[in-house]
């Protein structure tokens, strides 16, 4: 590994919620992250694509604090969110308590802890679910679990490695639209690491093409929302996007 330094700082612009500025990272010999910048704004949607293994997730690990051996400058706004394709709740708690638990060891008292758990439960449509155990929710419903336990604490930038991978299409469609609509009423920015170049196109502002861990292509994705995924202009950008990731439909 080269010599470089990492910086870690809290941004306090309104502007932007979260950036790396020359980001290296290396496992051994193998070079993962190559000179990365990139910033999400204040209320943006970012999403991360491109084959697997180009260092998505590494990016979003890198702006979550959760590596500690890479070179060069990350910033985000408060502490971010994160959300992974398994929801990761513990399974000993109830869904209320895992939403809870956040809060809980930042201080919070429990009895206002509880209150804000609920009430996010109650955002997320999971309000009837507060006291299930995690192991008796559907995929759905824990993803629903996962984002009110990432919200719970109002975020300023919620990190999200394939959230909906794991999802049937018609609740991915249902997830969609309750990640916009929680988006909508919070104005947190969001950086999207997804497989699914649909889903870029469908949900964000801005779709960036990582190819072997460097930053290869930017796509604008400048449509109205709601977006009509049967639209000319979502065709348009998809096209663009599946050119960039160098694919071809037959
Ligand atoms: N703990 C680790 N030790 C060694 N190499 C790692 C480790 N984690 C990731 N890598 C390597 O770093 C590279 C980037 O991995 P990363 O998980 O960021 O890719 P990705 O684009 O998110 O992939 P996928 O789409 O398959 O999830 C890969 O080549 C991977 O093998």
């Amino acid at each position: 590994m080269p010599d470089g330094k990492r910086i870690m700082t809290t941004l306090d612009t309104t502007a932007t919620v979260g950036r790396l500025r020359g980001v290296d990272k290396w496992y051994g010999s193998h070079h993962v992250l190559r000179d990365i910048d990139l910033a999400i704004g204040a209320g943006e949607i970012v999403s991360l694509v491109g084959r697997s293994g180009s260092g998505k997730s590494t990016i979003l690990r890198v702006l979550a604090g959760l590596s500690d051996d890479h070179s060069g400058e990350s910033s985000v706004a408060g502490s971010p969110a994160v959300a992974f394709q398994e929801p990761r709740l513990f399974p000993w708690r109830s869904v209320r308590d895992n939403v809870a638990y956040g809060l809980n060891i930042e201080g919070v008292r429990r009895r206002a802890a509880l209150a804000a758990a609920d009430r996010t439960l109650d955002e997320v449509g999971l309000v009837d679910k507060k006291d299930a155990w995690p192991g008796t929710l559907s995929g759905g419903q824990a993803q629903r679990a996962s984002l009110a336990r990432a919200l719970v604490a109002e975020p300023r930038l919620l990190l999200l490695d394939e959230p909906f991978g794991a999802l049937d299409a018609l609740t991915r469609l249902s997830m969609h639209a309750l990640l916009l609509s929680l988006w909508r009423e919070h104005g947190f920015g969001i950086l999207l690491v997804t497989h699914d170049v649909d889903e870029a196109v469908a949900l964000a502002d801005r779709v960036i093409v990582l190819e072997d861990g460097a930053v290869a292509d930017e796509v604008e994705v400048d449509l109205p929302r709601p977006r009509d995924r049967s639209a000319l202009g979502f065709a348009r950008a998809r096209a663009r996007l599946l050119d960039a990731l160098g694919v071809r439909e037959h």
